[in-house]
């Protein structure tokens, strides 16, 4: 079994990284940390960095990264996979420089999603962030990726990871949690990449803030302010450039780790399936597809 210890970064291949460049800083409220060559890094709490666009011809996706504790455990995990026939890539020393971490691995996931294991992530645990704006943030929440068949992906997850499955969302999506927080890895059924990149912030307060001033700066909220019935977090997602969903929320909940959690399954045909307050659901996450 691989231990997944927390997230480390998400990459995300951008044609356009001016635009990113002021949307993750002046609406998001991220930290730019450092733009070097064809890289920038944001910062939104103590790792060096947890978000990282790439300019090139590659929109969407490059990579989702989880920590692992050390060597012995990258070596084993590239050992796991590759007995059960996964295609595993060593990072260079200098691609792992880029990553601000000593050591990773690479393989797809179902879905032909792009993760890296990494050890020695940088941290910074002195500077506070410097807020682009006071979004209220406290740290990187947690991943949405899409796959075409969330079962498949699920096995996949399950049978190689301490993965273990908080909720689901009728076939279209599996909520997972590596730690108490209830889910860290949300796993959606669509084609591959990116689904959503969450960011949690300090209160109810600052989602209601953050949803008044994307309002006033003509940003597309796609769903919330509303409260999901399965992390009872308190939400907010919107759309940034290149068709990059983000998400604000608050509140979520912990599991204890005493086994007696059972995975709840929520029906798409009810009503707050997904939103506690009956909030307008984009059609693609309405029924399963
Ligand atoms: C929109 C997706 C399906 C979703 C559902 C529930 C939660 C949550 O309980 O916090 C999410 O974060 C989601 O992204
Ligand atoms: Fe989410």
């Amino acid at each position: 079994m691989i231990n997944l210890i927390d997230l480390a970064y998400v990459r995300v291949g951008t044609a356009d990284m001016r635009a990113q460049l002021d949307f993750a800083q002046d609406i998001v409220g991220l930290e730019l940390v450092r733009h070097e060559g064809d890289t920038a890094m944001f910062r939104a709490d103590n790792r060096h960095h947890c978000l990282a666009f790439v300019e090139g011809d590659h929109v969407g996706s490059l990579a989702s990264a989880f920590v692992l504790a050390g060597p012995a455990e990258l070596e084993a995990a590239a050992a796991q996979l590759q007995a059960d026939g996964v295609e595993v890539t060593r990072g260079t020393p200098e691609e792992a420089r880029a990553r601000r971490v000593q050591d990773f691995i690479s393989f797809l996931s179902p879905g032909d999603n792009r993760i890296e294991l990494v050890i020695g992530q940088v941290h910074v645990e002195a500077r506070p962030v410097r807020w682009a704006r006071p979004a209220g943030i406290t740290e990187f929440g947690h991943l949405g990726i899409e796959a075409p068949d969330v079962m498949e992906a699920h096995d996949f997850w399950t049978r190689h990871f301490n993965i273990k499955v908080s909720d689901w969302i009728g076939e279209n999506a599996v909520l997972t949690r590596i730690d108490p927080v209830h889910h860290k890895l949300a796993i959606f059924k669509d084609s591959t990449g990116l689904g959503h990149v969450n960011f949690q912030v300090g209160s109810i307060d600052d989602v209601m803030r953050s949803w008044r001033f994307l309002e006033a700066n003509g940003v597309h909220i796609t769903m919330g302010p509303g409260r999901h019935p399965q992390s009872t977090a308190i939400f907010l997602y919107f759309k940034g450039p290149e068709d990059m969903t983000w998400e604000y929320s608050y509140g979520v909940r912990l599991i204890p780790d005493d086994g007696t959690w059972v995975p709840r399954h929520f029906d798409t045909a009810e009503p707050d399936f997904i939103d506690m307050w009956r909030g307008a659901v984009p059609a693609a996450r309405r029924q399963d597809r």
